[in-house]
C-alpha cells in the first residue's frame, strides 16, 4: 500500500494570551508574558491508502490539533505534512487547493458546523458547484447522490438542519464532505455526541464508504471502544507526543507503553457514560510546562531515574509495533 499521508516531525505551538498572573509575574521580572502551549511535539505518523488510523489519548493530548494540521486548518510550527509524497508547500496554487479538498474533516457537533439558515441542498451543493464538480443544471441529481450515499432520503434536500435528528445531521455533514470527492476523511470525535445505537450506524457508514470510495481515515476519538471497532491501526498520544502505535489487534492484546496499559486497564466495560478514560492516577501535566524526559513519568508506576531526564524515542518493539519507553532497552 502506498502512503496516502505522511506527517513528518510536526510540532505545533500556540501562544496563549498572558493572564493576570503572567502579566504580574512579568512586571516583577519573573517570567515571559505569553505562555507557549506545546500542543504537538515532534509527531510523525504515516497513513496508507485505504487505512483507518485511530488517534487516541486523554483530553488535551493534541489529537484535534493533529487533525487540524493535517486538514490544513492550522499551520505546523515545524515539520511537514505530505500527501502522496508531496508537501503542500511545494504544490502550485491550484494543485494545493485540490489537495486540500481531498482531505475533509468531519466534526463532533454537526449542529454547529451546519449553517441553520441554509437548506440541505445548498449545504451539500455549494462547494462542488464552486469547484466545478457539478453544474447548476445537474446540481439536484448531484446532491441526491451524496445524500443517498450518506444514508439520507434525497427527498429531504429542501429541509433545514434543525428538521433532522442528531444522527441525520451528522449524515448531512458526511454528505457535504463527500460532495467534494475527498480521498481522506479526518473524523474528530465524529460520533461522540450521538447515542450509542446511532454511533454504531455512523461507524458502519464510515466503513461502507471506505469500501465504496476507497477512503482513508484519520479517526480521532477519546473512546477506545469506538477506535477498536473502526481502526486498522492505532496511534496513542500523550501530551503532544506519540507514545505507541500498532495494529488494532496488537495494541489491544499486547499494549507496550505503561500509558497505553493504563488506558486499557481503566477502560470500563459496557457503560457508555463511563467509556472515557480519565481515571488514570495523577493529573495530566500542563502542556505549557511539560515534565522533562518522558512526559508520562510523573504518573508512571515504573518510572526510573532516566525517565525523568531523557526523552524516549519511538522505536520498534515488534512487527509494525512502536513504543516510546525506556523500559524496552
Ligand atoms: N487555538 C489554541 N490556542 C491555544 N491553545 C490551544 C489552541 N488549540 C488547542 N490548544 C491547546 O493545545 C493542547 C492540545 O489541544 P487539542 O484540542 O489538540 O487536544 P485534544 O487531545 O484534541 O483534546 P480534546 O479531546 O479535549 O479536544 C491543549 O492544551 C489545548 O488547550
Amino acid at each position: 500500500m502506498s502512503n496516502r499521508l505522511e506527517v513528518r516531525n510536526v510540532s505545533k505551538r500556540f501562544t496563549r494570551k498572558a493572564g493576570v498572573l503572567e502579566r504580574g509575574a512579568e512586571m516583577m521580572g519573573l517570567k515571559s508574558p505569553n505562555p507557549v502551549v506545546r500542543a504537538l511535539d515532534d509527531v510523525s505518523i504515516t497513513v496508507a491508502q485505504g487505512e483507518v488510523v485511530g488517534i487516541v489519548g486523554e483530553s488535551g493530548c493534541g489529537k484535534s490539533t493533529l487533525g487540524r494540521v493535517v486538514a490544513g486548518l492550522l499551520q505546523a510550527s515545524e515539520g511537514s505534512v505530505l500527501f502522496r509524497g508531496k508537501q503542500l508547500a511545494e504544490m502550485s496554487g491550484e494543485e494545493a487547493e485540490e489537495a486540500r479538498l481531498k482531505v475533509q474533516m468531519i466534526f463532533q457537533d454537526p449542529s454547529s458546523s451546519l449553517n441553520p439558515r441554509q437548506r440541505v441542498r445548498e449545504i451539500i451543493g455549494a462547494a462542488p458547484l464552486h469547484h466545478g464538480m457539478t453544474t447548476g443544471r445537474e446540481l439536484d441529481d448531484y446532491v441526491s447522490r451524496q445524500m443517498a450515499r450518506a444514508g439520507l432520503d434525497p427527498i429531504l434536500a429542501s429541509r433545514f438542519p434543525h428538521q433532522f435528528s442528531g444522527g441525520q445531521r451528522q449524515r448531512i455533514g458526511i454528505a457535504r464532505a463527500l460532495a467534494v470527492q475527498p480521498d481522506m476523511l479526518i473524523c474528530d470525535e465524529s460520533v461522540a455526541a450521538l447515542d450509542v445505537s446511532i454511533q454504531a450506524q455512523i461507524l458502519n457508514l464510515f466503513l461502507d464508504l471506505r469500501e465504496q470510495l476507497d477512503l482513508t481515515y484519520l479517526f480521532i476519538s477519546h473512546d477506545l471502544s469506538v477506535v477498536e471497532h473502526i481502526s486498522d491501526r492505532v496511534v496513542v498520544m500523550y501530551l503532544g507526543r506519540v507514545v505507541e502505535e500498532a495494529s488494532v489487534a496488537e495494541l489491544f492484546s499486547h499494549p507496550n507503553h505503561p500509558y497505553t496499559r493504563a488506558l486499557l486497564d481503566e477502560r470500563p466495560s459496557l457503560d457508555p457514560v463511563q467509556r472515557q478514560f480519565s481515571a488514570i492516577e495523577g493529573e495530566i501535566p500542563s502542556p505549557i510546562s511539560p515534565p522533562p524526559g518522558c512526559h508520562f513519568h510523573p504518573r508512571c508506576p515504573m518510572a526510573m531515574a532516566r525517565c525523568r531526564v531523557e526523552r524516549p524515542e519511538l522505536r520498534a518493539v515488534g512487527s509494525g509495533h512502536k513504543s516510546a519507553c525506556h523500559l524496552n532497552d
